[in-house]
């Protein structure tokens, strides 16, 4: 991962060379305040988060040092569940505690669809201002049907519901997520062959989540054409990935330009991708409802190319959508199986136990003698699910967004239609009364937190104790996906597509800890840690590479 200097360090050097700059978005923010202020009468006033230099400060910290932003609105949040902040010249309301949590997942005032209008479709997908006024004046809902009073509004001017149809359908659905774990699971087995079975082999996890592991999860979404045309690839996208926040809170170009360079070349070689892949897949052939084909891989990959292609969106546009594909199925997934390994590489107690557990999520064939993993009992493994559960409690930090489109009341606050409302995970995550039990403190990994023991009788009629899995929490206060309609559509996906990686390599593979190194090789004088760089933006990866030795059993 190419990563400059820390934030602040980033910060400064902004500030420093673009003064003048910073002179002219401090006035331009004080000007929307004064604009945009919300008039309505508020019945509770929450407390604000203290903003330094007005309008400016707070949100320069919250994109450059968000973890530290966090910290500060932990401590305004331990007075008042409800907190304000102005971010770019808008209200924030952020919001805690389990029942704030259920009311943003579950209101029809809050949507995401606004954060789409603002920050997804013009800064990820890098839609034009005529394309993102095209969803802006689709009023008809995500759903088949159009809202009531929306009747008339043709199908072609319909924008929701189409993209709700592809990347739910083709994300969440088990009759198509199957086909595509199926691949998976035969891509990633293929692939730790090439380690010969029965010699010790020395590797870095960074290496291998991230380039390896990283690879096969790509192919097979977008079929290996894309990593073929583009031999550069992974390392386009994880250079694209470091510069993420800045991409999505819309640091502007000519203040920054590194982070639109990396965008740029990511989503050039995509275009390349898609340009192949249009000129060459028959879209009338036997292959244009098959499951996976090596143009575009999956079909979900092929309905969002479909669809947008169809409905006139420019070649651009189509390539950051399949870009923001990319960046969702990877950014999030490849850091936990990382932090995953390391957990069960650093403690042989806990990694024998999961071995267990796994060995019995592989099934024989009797003709054959084949050994394969059984995904759909893999997932079911209560260890396997705690260490799960516990890496996206640790591990993910997101910033959940949603804009209030009526005036709504929240925990006796009223909130002014237009302002943006903030959940953070890492702080629902790590709060002590929600997750703590006695010697094991919430922000501590503990691979059983969520795991009971009952006590049921085996066939000898022996009680044995057996491990179930069940939450430490209440799952409301639990939301690495998010929550509501907008509910990150590749979760299911996600969680197979882990343990197919973790049961495999278990199974497959003895495995010892080495040494822990920084990114260089160079010895480490610690265990690894979240990189707080990437705060708010989705999971930690470790600041820190852990060297293991691996020897391929079968
Ligand atoms: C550990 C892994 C993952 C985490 C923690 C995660 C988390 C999230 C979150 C928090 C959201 C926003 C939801 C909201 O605001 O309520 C989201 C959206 C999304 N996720 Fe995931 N995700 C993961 C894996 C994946 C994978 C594997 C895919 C695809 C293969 C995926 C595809 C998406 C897409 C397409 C969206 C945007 C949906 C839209 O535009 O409406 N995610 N994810």
């Amino acid at each position: 991962m190419e990563l400059n200097a820390g934030y602040l360090g980033t910060l400064f050097d902004v500030a420093r060379g673009y003064a003048p700059a910073f002179l002219l978005t401090t006035l331009l923010a004080l000007i929307v305040f004064a604009i945009t202020r919300p008039r309505a009468g508020a019945a509770l006033t929450p407390p604000s988060i203290r903003d330094p230099i007005p309008f400016v400060f707070n949100t320069f910290q919250f994109v450059f040092n968000n973890h530290k932003f966090m910290k500060r609105a932990t401590q305004v949040l331990e007075h008042a569940p409800i907190v304000k902040f102005w971010l770019a010249g808008k209200p924030v309301f952020l919001v805690a505690g389990l029942k704030n949590y259920q009311h943003i997942f579950a209101s029809r005032d809050l949507t995401y669809n606004g954060i789409m209008l603002q920050i997804g479709f013009p800064r990820l997908y890098r839609m034009s201002k005529t394309e993102v006024q095209r969803f802006a004046n689709d009023r008809s809902g995500h759903k088949e049907t159009p809202l009531p009073g929306t009747e008339h509004i043709p199908p072609e001017k319909r924008y929701w519901a189409p993209k709700y149809h592809v990347l739910y359908d083709f994300l969440s659905r088990p009759h198509h997520i199957k086909p595509i774990v199926d691949e998976f699971r035969s891509q990633f087995s293929q692939a730790v062959e090439k380690y010969p079975v029965g010699e010790w082999t020395t590797l870095s996890i960074d290496k291998l989540t991230r380039e390896d592991f990283t690879r096969c999860a790509i192919t097979t979404l977008f079929g290996p054409k894309i990593l073929e045309l583009n031999p550069d690839f992974l390392d386009a996208f994880w250079v694209f990935d470091s510069y993420a926040s800045v991409l999505v809170y819309g640091f502007p170009e000519w203040m920054y330009p590194a982070p639109y360079r990396a965008s740029n070349r990511f989503l050039d070689m995509i275009e390349k991708y898609l340009e192949a892949g249009l000129k060459n897949f028959d879209w009338e052939g036997p292959e244009g409802e098959a499951q996976w084909e090596p143009h575009f891989g999956t079909r979900i990959t092929r309905e969002l190319t479909k669809w947008l292609t169809d409905a006139g969106f420019r070649r651009k546009t189509v390539a950051g959508a399949l870009g923001t594909l990319v960046f969702a199925q990877n950014s999030n997934t490849i850091p936990v199986v990382t932090w995953i390994l390391m957990e069960l590489n650093k403690d042989a107690a806990l990694l024998k136990a999961v071995r267990e557990e796994v060995a019995e999520a592989f099934v024989t064939d009797s003709a054959t003698g084949a050994r394969t993993l059984d995904v759909q009992k893999v997932v079911a493994l209560p260890l396997l699910q705690s260490v799960f559960t516990e890496t996206l409690r640790l591990r993910v930090s997101m910033v959940i967004m949603r804009v209030v489109e009526e005036p709504t009341s929240i925990g006796g606050v009223d909130i002014a239609k237009g302002s943006l409302i903030h959940a953070y995970s890492h702080i629902a995550h790590i709060h002590e009364e929600t997750w703590g039990l006695p010697g094991h403190p919430a922000d501590q990994f503990w691979a059983e937190r969520h795991i009971k023991y009952v006590e049921e009788r085996d066939q000898t009629g022996q009680l044995r104790r057996k491990r179930e899995f069940a939450m430490a929490a209440s799952p409301a206060c639990f939301f690495p996906f998010g929550g509501g309609v907008p509910i990150c559509p590749g979760r299911q996906f996600a969680k197979n597509e882990i343990f197919t990686m973790l049961g495999i390599l278990v199974d497959r593979f003895d495995m010892e800890f080495v040494r822990w190194t920084n990114f260089d090789g160079s010895p480490s004088d610690r265990p690894a840690e979240s990189d707080q760089r990437f705060s708010g933006i989705g999971s930690l990866p470790p600041d820190r590479d852990m060297i293991v030795r691996w020897k391929r059993i079968w």
